[in-house]
């Protein structure tokens, strides 16, 4: 069994933070834990914009907190993200996430499992690390 605390993960480097700022990402299971999927808790400040495309990945999402917007870019329709909701990338749906006026509280599994080390790339997009 594994039990952790994010205290013990915040401010390690198993968080990772945006490169222009718009997030910080809690890594709290990863794929040396072997699950098979990856588990974060993600902060999205407020009025932060970030282009994501995650071609390599599946993502979902569920918001515990705070407020925002997600703009499926393909359809152009734009989704109110809060405490209760949940979306799946279902389809590596590029969008564009929208911080609200507060910052927002995001639990995040991905498939495959992230190493822990990932960030976006000018496209929105995690590489596959095969190490
Ligand atoms: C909601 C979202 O995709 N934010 C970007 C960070 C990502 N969730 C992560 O945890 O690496």
């Amino acid at each position: 069994m594994i039990i952790r605390n994010i205290k013990d993960i915040i401010g390690t480097d198993k968080e990772v933070h945006a490169k222009d700022g718009q997030w910080s990402s809690r890594r709290m299971l990863l794929r040396n834990d072997n699950m098979g999927f990856s588990f974060h808790e993600t902060i999205v400040y407020a009025r932060s914009k970030t282009h994501i495309h995650y071609k390599n990945h599946l993502e979902a999402v569920y918001c515990v907190s705070g407020n925002g917007l997600i703009e499926d870019l393909k359809s152009g329709k734009v989704y109110e993200i809060y405490d209760g909701i949940m979306y799946a990338l279902d389809k590596h749906d590029e969008h564009i996430l929208h911080g609200g006026t507060e910052d927002m509280r995001l639990i995040c599994v991905f498939n495959p499992p992230l190493v822990g080390t990932e960030n976006h790339d000018k496209h929105g997009v995690y590489p596959i690390i095969n190490e």
